[in-house]
């Protein structure tokens, strides 16, 4: 019988992703969840992960700390986002496997599919053309995640699950004026340009690349929904080897719109302006998410909504900060 309350190690519980983990497992009345920052387990150590994984008898493994990051960062420090995340996901799927970790998911990126790949992008696409060149370092690493646990599945029959999230945003966003991801970025530049009464914004690259936001608590609920999946359920959608699976909102906007929406929940009224000398990245990516759509779950937060909730979490972060 599947033990109701197993012990979960939720692995970059602090970031952005991760916390939404464990909001989403508490609030289905897990208990038995298992933490360690940053500074109390370094996951490039592999003695560190090993002694870890053996002392605390791990049932269910969330794979969700990495070097993360937006186009800015991912440009400008390739040997970091390869080395890191290649490390990371190695340590732990093997000492996952060693330990006898009964499930295990590893979140990888949209970003390992081609730049130019045909849209709605399908699972099946992985591999099929040259990757995007501002992010290809940390799409590599990504790949290789997903190759080590269809390899463990295959070799010893481990029960390991991959997620393919679209661009993800929310509470406990990093908003790195340089490093972040698009949201978070024009979230704090549109807030800090309301302050200042500043006349206008600007905004990298053209403004014409596609993109598709999930609300990170969906992206979380989804994470819990595949890995509480019986293995028969999964593994009819992904391939013989238990490969990956996309997770997406299945919708689109153009940076251009996405712009003009987050000065409009931030409430600036000023212009906004496009710097054409910044990259654009990759012009589109759009997931293709019928099958997990087919296995009965689908993203519930329309943007304008996220956005709103994620700009009253950067204001109670900056309110904190301010009285701290
Ligand atoms: N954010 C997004 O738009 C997307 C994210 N993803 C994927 O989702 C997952 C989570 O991303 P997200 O939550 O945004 O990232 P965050 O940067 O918000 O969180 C990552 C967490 O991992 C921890 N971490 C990083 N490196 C190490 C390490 N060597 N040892 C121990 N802990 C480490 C970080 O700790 P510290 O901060 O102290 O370093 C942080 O708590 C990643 O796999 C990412 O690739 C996929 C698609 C889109
Ligand atoms: C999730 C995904 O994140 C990264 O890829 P990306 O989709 O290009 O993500 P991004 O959020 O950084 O940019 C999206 C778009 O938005 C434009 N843009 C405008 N103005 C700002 C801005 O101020 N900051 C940022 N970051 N982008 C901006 C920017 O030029 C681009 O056209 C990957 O490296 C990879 O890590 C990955 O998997």
């Amino acid at each position: 019988m599947n033990n109701p309350d197993p012990r979960i190690y939720v692995a970059g519980h602090r970031g952005l992703v991760g916390s939404a983990i464990v909001r989403a497992l508490r609030a289905r009345g897990y208990t038995n969840i298992v933490t360690r920052t940053h500074d109390e387990l370094e996951l490039t150590d592999q003695d560190a992960v090993r002694a870890f994984f053996r002392a605390e008898r791990i049932d269910h493994v969330y794979l969700a700390a990495a070097r993360v990051g937006g186009i800015h960062a991912n440009n400008s420090y390739p040997a970091e986002f390869i080395y890191d995340n290649l490390m990371v996901q190695a340590n732990v799927v093997h000492e996952a496997w060693r330990a006898g970790v009964g499930r295990l998911l590893f979140l990888g990126s949209s970003c390992i599919y081609p730049r130019l790949a045909q849209q709605p992008i399908r699972e099946e696409y992985l591999m099929d053309g040259a990757l995007e060149p501002t992010n290809e370092p940390y799409a590599v690493a990504k790949i290789a995640g997903i190759k080590l646990c269809e390899s463990y599945n295959r070799q010893y029959g481990t029960d390991f699950r991959s997620v393919m999230p679209t661009n993800l945003y929310g509470p406990g966003d990093n908003y790195h004026p340089q490093n972040s991801h698009v949201i978070p970025a024009l979230v704090r530049r549109f807030h800090e340009a309301k302050a200042e009464g500043a006349r206008e914004v600007v905004i990298w690259g053209s403004g014409k690349p596609m993109r598709e936001f999930l609300y990170v608590d969906d992206m979380a609920a989804a994470s819990v929904h595949v890995m509480s999946l019986p293995l028969e359920s999964y593994a009819a959608v992904t391939d013989p080897m238990h490969s990956h699976i996309n997770v997406g909102s299945g919708n689109e906007v153009s940076i251009h719109e996405l712009a003009h929406l987050v000065g409009e929940v931030v409430g600036f009224e000023g212009r906004i302006v496009f710097d054409a000398t910044k990259p654009d990245g990759t012009p589109r990516k759009l997931l293709d998410v019928s099958k997990l759509r087919s296995l009965g779950w689908s993203a519930n937060t329309p943007l304008r909504e996220g956005l709103h909730r994620a700009y009253a979490a950067f204001l109670a972060v900056q309110l904190a900060d301010a009285t701290a």
